[in-house]
């Protein structure tokens, strides 16, 4: 059997490394600029204009101030946070996958009276809202991201907001945003507060993205607080690696178009740090898409490759087989933060060969 005859769009997958204002597609905040536009709500430039179709050489310093600088002024109210998720949840569904964690930083829209928390419940009920009106398989748990630039109060206003959304969608934490911002050792105690008093709650970390965020004083400080899984994972030296393995059984969410288009590794595909994990028997390694807007694989609006693609490209760059790709679906059930009975759908719908 040849990798050419997956499917690879029809096969069932998990993504578990999706930022949701980063996976909405430019066509997708066209549609918001156009109605803003037109009920005069907006004077930013077109998104088609601002970050033009095909356009994914976005490189660090260039990628974290379009959130604050536009995408966040324009998702600015309830209507446009529900359109854009759905249409975000839609292009997944599209795509095939099964099982998502969309994670977001929960944000205040004080112009439309929305509190942190209310940003969190209608994604909450945009979700259980696309799950009834929707024949596709796919099922959609919410994490909440941590900013490094965030104070320890806001943080813990983070941690609050899954305290009391846990069991009601939201099932995990996460520690994201610019790498080159630090240091985050004052954010230790929230992430030891989280293990301590939710343990149902899984915990997630940006890992290593650059090299300002993967010296071995922040790797160690980060996986002293227990995470779950960690993410893109690529400046880790050999005593790190160790530490990762002597973990055990610790997801890896590794995102290639990403990493790639935006210049955060050296060289190409052949050269990502997947081939050196896939096989590594402690670790789960689980690929992560890159929306259509000007990211790539934790940001498919931004990079443009959606998950489908990933499973593609490790396929053409690291020769998986068929029965490679399935057992690589397959074991990232293990590490999703959704529950045992979750867990059991996958295992009935993911593909074993
Ligand atoms: C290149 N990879 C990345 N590394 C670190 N943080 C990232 C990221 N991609 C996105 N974000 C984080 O997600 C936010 C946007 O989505 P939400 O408003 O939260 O839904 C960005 O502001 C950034 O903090």
């Amino acid at each position: 059997m040849t990798v050419d005859a997956v499917d690879y769009k029809a096969l069932p997958k998990i993504e578990l490394h999706a930022h949701l204002s980063g996976s909405i597609s430019r066509q997708c905040l066209h549609e918001v600029w156009l109605k803003k536009k037109e009920d005069g709500e907006t004077d930013l430039q077109d998104p088609l204009i601002e970050m033009p179709l095909g356009k994914h050489d976005y490189d660090l310093k260039t990628f974290f101030p379009l959130f604050s600088s536009y995408i966040y002024h324009l998702v600015n109210d309830t209507w446009a946070l529900r359109y854009t998720t759905l249409s975000v949840l839609s292009d997944f569904a599209a795509d095939g996958v099964v099982y998502l964690e969309l994670r977001t930083t929960p944000r205040a829209m004080p112009s439309a009276g929305l509190t942190k928390s209310q940003y969190v419940q209608v994604i909450l009920e945009t979700i259980a809202e696309f799950e009834q009106s929707n024949t596709a398989s796919l099922r959609t748990k919410l994490i909440l991201s941590i900013d490094r630039r965030n104070t320890l109060r806001e943080a813990n206003e983070v941690l609050s907001l899954c305290r009391q959304f846990s069991g009601k969608g939201v099932v995990g934490i996460d520690l994201c945003g610019d790498p080159a911002r630090g240091p985050i050792d004052i954010l230790g105690p929230v992430f030891e507060e989280a293990k301590r008093t939710l343990p149902e709650l899984g915990i997630t970390l940006h890992f290593a993205e650059a090299e300002a965020s993967g010296t071995e004083e922040e790797l160690l400080t980060l996986l002293s607080w227990r995470p779950d899984r960690i993410g893109h994972v690529i400046h880790l030296n050999e005593r790190v690696k160790e530490e990762v393995k002597r973990r055990g059984w610790m997801g890896l969410e590794l995102c290639l178009s990403c990493n790639v288009h935006a210049g955060m590794i050296c060289g190409g595909f052949e050269s990502h740090h997947f081939g050196e994990w896939w096989k590594v028997e402690e670790t789960v390694v689980v690929l992560s898409a890159s929306p259509t807007s000007p990211f790539s694989t934790d940001d498919v609006g931004v990079f443009g490759s959606p998950l489908s693609n990933e499973y593609a490209l490790v396929a053409k760059h690291f020769g998986l087989t068929r029965a490679d790709i399935c057992s690589l679906v397959r074991k990232g059930i293990d590490v999703i933060f959704g529950g045992d009975e979750e867990k059991e759908r996958l295992r009935g719908l993911i593909w074993s060969a």
